[in-house]
């Protein structure tokens, strides 16, 4: 009986501890879990469905600027229209700033798009109106959210002058060059002081001159405001200027490069750039392309775990015939070698391989 008693307050404790444990991005501004987007699509007749998003896992926290890279088709566009609010998932989980983006219905989600994310596309002609000067352009979004005409003016005047276009003011956008008219948009995108601000492609249509112009006007609204921004690039340019890029491949995060600034014993501070590759909750791991591609690794890998890291190595048709991990027919061996001297010959074999 006492027995029964301790096993139900074990089960208690143990329901309790998952109840308390904090929630997966908990502390993130934007959490997406497991994302899933599938597109039915018509092709020669028969419907076929494209699994744009194939349960994606990103955080982003509070202040951070980040880039998002991926090959044409990997789904970034599509992320950035579930964060905008324009699109819905099929399954997993999206919140931004504590809003669910599954379960938000219309009049929520015109709110959200008013009020929590701003948005600044490619194509320079959508994101201003034509006959509206920049300065009409970013007061419009401070208009429809009802703040008096004194406001909405110094708020203009404001974000022209930090974005360093105050002098377009007064100009419409066929007035303006491409690169004015992206850091105009960014104005209007950050008229009513959103969370987030998203930007797909926003140099896409630039040159790479103008295009840093417009990456440092980003970088300003992220500084002096403290505005969230992700933006979804090919310019490997602007990647490699933010802390943080993010790649995108098939559908999920596989790799990230981090960024940060180190000061060696001389005083001199140098860019450190790391990759990382994304493991997801479930343990899933994604090696680059490159690196499965110049070992030749295909279909399985053998796995080694050390006191402080994992090692994978290519499975060399199981010629690494060792206690647990495949023979030369590819059978797991059932009864581990329990030899003591294996390591020191793994580390043989190793050596010979040239992979040590
Ligand atoms: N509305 C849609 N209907 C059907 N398929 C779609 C739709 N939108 C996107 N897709 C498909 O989903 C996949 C991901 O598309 P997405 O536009 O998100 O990629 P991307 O990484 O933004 O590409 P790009 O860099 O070329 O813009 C592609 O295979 C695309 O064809």
């Amino acid at each position: 009986m006492s027995g029964t008693t301790d096993s139900l307050a074990e089960l208690e404790r143990r329901a309790a501890h998952r109840r308390d444990r904090p929630a997966y991005g908990h502390d993130a501004l934007i959490a997406c879990d497991r994302l899933v987007r599938i597109f039915a699509k018509r092709g020669g007749g028969d419907a076929v469905e494209v699994q744009a998003l194939q349960g994606l896992d990103l955080l982003v926290r509070e202040g951070e600027l980040m880039a998002l890279v991926g090959a044409s088709g990997s789904g970034k566009s599509t992320l950035m229209n579930i964060l905008a609010g324009l699109d819905v998932p099929t399954a997993g989980s999206a919140r931004v700033a504590g809003r669910d983006l599954l379960t938000m219905d219309a009049k929520a989600r015109l709110r959200y798009r008013r009020e929590v994310v701003g948005f600044v596309w490619q194509q320079t002609a959508r994101n201003l109106l034509p006959y509206l000067t920049a300065a009409q352009n970013v007061a419009l979004p401070l208009q429809l959210a009802g703040r008096p005409r004194r406001e909405r003016a110094a708020r203009a005047a404001e974000l022209l002058s930090l974005l360093g276009v105050a002098d377009c003011a007064e100009r419409r956008p066929r007035q303006m060059s491409g690169g004015q008219q992206q850091r105009v948009a960014i104005a209007v995108a950050l008229a009513n002081a959103p969370a987030v601000l998203l930007a797909d492609e926003p140099t896409g249509e630039l040159d790479s001159a103008t295009g840093r112009q417009v990456f440092a006007a980003f970088r300003r609204a992220n500084e002096e405001l403290g505005t969230t921004i992700v933006v979804v690039t090919h310019d490997q340019a602007v990647a490699g200027e933010v802390r943080r890029t993010v790649a995108i491949r098939d559908g999920r995060t596989s790799t990230e490069v981090l960024r940060r600034t180190e000061v060696d014993e001389t005083g001199t501070e140098s860019l450190v750039a790391r990759e990382y590759a994304m493991l997801d909750r479930a343990g899933r791991l994604q090696l680059p392309a490159e690196y499965t591609a110049a070992l030749g690794m295909r279909d399985r890998v053998l796995l080694e775990l050390e006191d402080d890291h994992v090692q994978v190595w290519p499975d060399g048709n199981g010629t690494r015939d060792r206690g647990g991990t495949p023979d030369r027919d590819g059978t797991p061996d059932p009864d581990p070698d329990p030899d003591p001297d294996r390591d020191r010959d793994r580390d043989r074999d190793r050596d010979r391989d040239g992979n040590g």
